[in-house]
Formats: C-alpha cells, structure tokens, sequence
C-alpha cells in the first residue's frame, strides 16, 4: 500500500466542487511538486491529507487509515504527517526551542533531554543554532519559515506536506528555505509533497510533477518526462510556458 492513496476522491465547499475524482497514489520517499493555476485546488487536495478539510465521496487512505471512517484517530495520522504553512504558523509568544519541542513533548512524550537535543540538531541543519532562545517575530521570514520546517522534522514523521512554503517571503529569503528543502528532499526517506511554484526546486529534487486545474488533476509525470519532454496536457504545456518564461 503506498503512503497516500485517493480513490475516486470528490470534495465541495458547499455547493463549490473544489475536486473533481482525484486518482492518486504517492509512496514511501517521494518528493512529488503539484503546481496549477491559483484556485485549482491544490491547496484544498494537500489539506485533505491531514484532515484539515474533509472529502464528501471517495476514499482517502493515508498511512494505511482510512479518513471516512469514525475510528481514525486524525491524532495519529497528524503525528506522521506534517504541515509547513504559507504563513508559517509558529506560537508567536514561546522562544524558538519552544516551538519545536512542543508537539514532540506533549503528543509524543518524549523525555526532555533527548527532546532538546533533537531540537537543537534541527536548529543546526536548519542553521539557526544561534536563535533558539528568541521569539518568532525577532526572526525575519525566511527564518521562520526554516523554523517551522524544523518544528515539523521534530515530530519525526512519515510525510511532509508543504503549501505554498515560500510565496510569503521576500525574494532573497527563498533561496534558504530552498536549500533546506531540498536538504531533506536528498536525504531522506520522508514523502514530501509540495505544492510550489519553484521549478528549479521541482527539477532539481522531485520524483514526479503534477498540473492540477478546475480541480482535477490534469496531468501526473515524472519530472523528466514534465520538463525535458512535454506534457501531454495542452493546459499543462501552457502553464509550464507561462511560469519558466516568466
Ligand atoms: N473554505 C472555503 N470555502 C469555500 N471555497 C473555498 C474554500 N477554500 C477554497 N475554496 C475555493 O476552492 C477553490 C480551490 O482553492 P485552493 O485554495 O485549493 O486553490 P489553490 O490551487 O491552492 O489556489 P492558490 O494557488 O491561489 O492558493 C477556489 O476556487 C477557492 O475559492
């Protein structure tokens, strides 16, 4: 069984269709990019996985849960499953090594020292050792931003899901968050799954591209095939035009 599975997945924001039968399977390691016109539903897709927005027909199955059904704990599938924000979404009034040791202490119960030095290894691979005792608004975006990716490793889970990571931050903060993405994208056997509008980030590390649009998923290829090939998609083919060109 892969990771995340959709079955014939329908969603609706009232009488909105914000996903039209979504068919898609993503395995154990791989970095897979969506990306699509603004208000395709790529969003809406990713915040299915982790239950911050429920599905009204199919089935979505996600490290081996079933979502529909009454006796999923969404607790666990939270705890294997990460989140990174657009906005980052850190606790604005607890010091960095705080936001990071939160969930691990109080959904994992793991003991304080072992917690502190897993939190102050991330600080380091995330290069903000020096910032542990400081407040979120004291560092800029892009600093954040790594925090928050930092905060997530910390629960150590089995995927990651990124939305929108870097289209908040100012342009000479994107290339940081980049690099430490694309660190773990390398290095590790997490699934990630981003929804981004960096190509570069997309050719250099992704396993697959997906062009999602009127929320359907219109095209699903490996990278090579995406952009050293062509999509078969003509909507795909235009947008990939539309945002290399630019
Ligand atoms: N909570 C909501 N209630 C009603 N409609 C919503 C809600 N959230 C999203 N939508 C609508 O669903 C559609 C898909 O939105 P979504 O945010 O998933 O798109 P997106 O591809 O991520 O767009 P963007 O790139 O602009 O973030 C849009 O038309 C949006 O207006």
């Amino acid at each position: 069984m892969s990771m995340i599975e959709f079955h014939n997945v329908e969603k609706y924001y009232g009488d909105y269709h914000a996903l039209h039968n979504i068919n898609l399977k993503i395995d154990g390691g791989e970095t897979v990019v969506l990306i699509g016109p603004s208000g395709s539903g790529k969003s809406t897709l990713i915040r299915t996985i982790n239950g911050l927005e429920t599905i009204q027909k199919g089935q979505l199955i996600v490290n081996g849960q079933d979502l529909a059904e009454k006796k999923t704990d969404m607790n666990r599938i939270r705890k294997n499953v990460g989140m990174v924000f657009q906005h980052f979404n850190l606790y604005a009034n607890k010091s960095i090594l705080e936001n990071i040791m939160l969930a691990p202490r109080m959904v994992l119960k793991r003991p304080e020292e072992e917690n502190r030095k897993i939190a102050m290894d991330l600080l380091d691979r995330v290069d903000l050792v020096n910032q542990a005792e400081k407040f979120p608004s004291q560092l800029s975006g892009g600093q954040q931003q790594r925090i928050a990716i930092a905060r997530s490793l910390a629960m150590k889970p089995k995927a990651l899901l990124f939305d929108e990571p870097t289209s908040a931050l100012d342009p000479e903060m994107i290339d940081d968050v980049l690099n430490v993405m694309k660190d773990i994208a390398k290095d590790s056997d997490m699934t990630m799954l981003v929804v981004t509008h960096e190509m570069g980030f997309a050719r250099e590390v992704a396993n697959r591209v997906i062009f999602m649009a009127d929320g359907q998923i219109l095209e699903d290829d490996t990278k090579e095939k995406f952009f050293d090939g062509q999509p078969t998609n003509e909507r795909a083919r235009q947008f990939l035009g539309k945002i290399i060109t630019h």
